[in-house]
Order: C-alpha cells, then structure tokens, then sequence
C-alpha cells in the first residue's frame, strides 16, 4: 500500500504540490488526471524519491520512509513516459542486468517468462533493443518492475504515444498487474484509458486534489464534462 499524508512540496515560494492525501491499495489503479503543470509529476517525483518533500509523510506498507530509504527502492518501480533501456543489448539482456541491480538471478527460461507474461512475443526476446517500438519497450520496462518483485508500480503518462493496439495491449497488462495485488499510480491526460483501467481517479489542479472519484461509478464522457469544468 502506498501513502501520502498531507504532502507538499514547494519550490522557493511557489506550491507545487499541496497538502496531498492520497493512498493506493493493492490491487487497485489510481489514476491522476490534471493539466500541465497541476502536479502529476511533482507527486510521483515524490514518491520516488527522486526530490525530498516539503512537508507531510510517505508510507508505503503502513510504514513512513524517508527520501534516502532502501526499502523505497526494493518496494517501488517506475514507467517513464520513453522506458529507456540499453539499445545495444537484447531484451532478455536489459532484464537480465537490471534483475541482477535488484538482486534477482534468474535463469534464461525464467527471464523469458517474464518476458512473455508482459506480452513480448518470443520472437523478440533476443533482438536488440535499439529497434523496438515504443510499446516493446514499456513491455520491458513493465517486465523489469515484475521480475524484481516491486508491489508499487508508479507511471508517469504511459500510454502517451501508444497506438491503440499497444494501448489496448497496455491497459490488459495493467489490470492483470493490479489483479496480482500490485498498487500502481498512474499520471495521465487520457480520460478514456484513466475510466477504462483506473479503479481510482483523481484529478488535480495547480497542485491539489480537487477531486477522487471511484472510475466505476463515473463515464467517461462525464469525467470528461467534470475535467473541463475543473481546469
Ligand atoms: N525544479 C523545479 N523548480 C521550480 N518549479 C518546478 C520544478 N519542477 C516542477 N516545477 C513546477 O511545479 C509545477 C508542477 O509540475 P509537474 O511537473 O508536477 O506538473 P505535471 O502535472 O506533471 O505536468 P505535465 O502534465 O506537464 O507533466 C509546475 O508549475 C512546474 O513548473
């Protein structure tokens, strides 16, 4: 489970993100939804650990971490928007490599399990990096957070750049993650995608939570109406 309590974070005397509340359970996806600039990132930023609050507490677990925790590390994994990955090695290599950072050795089988359950087809196990698509390599990026066993995966626009095959391909994923117990986070601007796999839906703006709302109770042609009042 992951936590924020009254979270904040400013930069100089400006509010980047204020006195946020927030908690992710297992099996659940909250997605957050906001304009450029509302706080999305500041907040998974946060989370990470990649930038130290300004006040308020993290937990994951029930338990608070601080920016320089371990435990953040072995408990969290992370999507960029662009997975970057080594270009010059074969995907089961980039797995293989960052399993091993993590502390996981994992036989080839093994690896290409992980590979195939985060729908990479075997054919592309050994390419190269270099020339996977977009949607190849968030496969990966997803399949490294499965192999070292993060139960908080945290994602900053996946599904930006996606063709709808890939996006469909993607949202499947996820739910069988969230299906698994992982807590995923998700910041994204596309409101259909946010209906159809976030459990969770929250919206921001200029650095708040102005709205949380359950995705099965709202459509999304009225959580688009609700957005575009909210902004
Ligand atoms: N290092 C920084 N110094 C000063 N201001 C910052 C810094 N990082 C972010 N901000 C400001 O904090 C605010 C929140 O930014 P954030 O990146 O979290 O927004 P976002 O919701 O993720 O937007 P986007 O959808 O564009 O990714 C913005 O106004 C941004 O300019």
């Amino acid at each position: 489970m992951l936590q924020a309590i009254s979270l904040s974070k400013n930069y100089g005397s400006y509010q980047a993100l204020n006195q946020l509340n927030l908690t992710v359970n297992p099996g659940e996806v909250y997605c957050l939804l906001g304009q450029n600039g509302a706080g999305k990132t500041t907040t998974i930023n946060l989370f990470l650990g990649f930038i130290e609050p300004s006040a308020g507490k993290i937990l994951i677990d029930n338990e608070e971490i601080s920016a320089s925790d371990d435990q953040r590390r072995k408990h969290l994994a992370y999507i960029p928007e662009v997975v970057m990955l080594y270009g010059n090695l074969s995907a089961i290599e980039n797995l293989d490599y960052f399993s091993k950072l993590a502390g996981f050795d994992y036989s080839e089988a093994e690896l290409m399990k992980f590979l195939s359950n985060c729908g990479l087809q075997e054919a592309a196990h050994h390419k190269h990096l270099a020339g996977f698509s977009k949607g190849m390599r968030q496969k990966v990026g997803i399949a490294i957070a499965v192999a070292k066993n993060a139960k908080i995966i945290l994602m900053d626009e996946p599904t930006s750049g996606l063709d709808p095959k890939a996006t469909a391909e993607f949202t499947e994923l996820v739910k069988k993650l969230a299906s698994e117990g992982k807590s995923i986070l998700m910041a994204t601007h596309d409101i259909f995608n946010a209906v159809s796999l976030g459990t969770h839906i929250g919206i921001m703006k200029q650095g708040e939570l102005i709205h949380t709302l359950l995705a099965s109770e709202i459509s999304a042609s009225d959580l688009q109406e609700l957005y575009l009042q909210t902004i």
